[in-house]
């Protein structure tokens, strides 16, 4: 039922330094991996659609969200946004913050 999915939602987000709320056909899904490659960080990947209980979960996530899409990346329990939101996070140096590590700066 619902209050089980978004119970799994809540105990994720908080249990993890960083999840991906993720679909493994899903090519924004795919990007928003590569960043924390990038960054050499592993995720705590959840693949929506190689589970029963996907379609629930992605409900109980659209709630929490208020976006029905994936991928949908947490940080420290605090949510960070799809893909696009993650690259742009990626490239601000924000996300290198979040995670305690140096920005790579291109710039320089
Ligand atoms: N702009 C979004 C695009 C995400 C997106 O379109 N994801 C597709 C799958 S690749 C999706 O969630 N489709 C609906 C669904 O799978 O339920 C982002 O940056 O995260």
């Amino acid at each position: 039922n619902d209050t089980t999915e978004s119970a799994f939602v809540k105990k994720t987000i908080s249990s993890h330094k960083i999840v991906i709320f993720s679909k493994s056909y899903c090519p924004y899904c795919k990007r928003a991996k590569a960043v924390f490659k990038e960054l050499n960080k592993v995720p705590h990947v959840v693949e929506l659609d190689e589970r029963d209980d996907g379609q629930n979960i992605q409900d109980a996530l659209s709630k929490v969200v208020g976006r029905r899409t994936v991928p949908q990346v947490f940080i420290d329990g605090k949510h960070i946004g799809g893909s696009d939101d993650t690259v742009e996070a990626y490239t601000s140096g924000e996300l290198a913050k979040l995670l305690g590590i140096a920005a790579k700066n291109d710039d320089l």
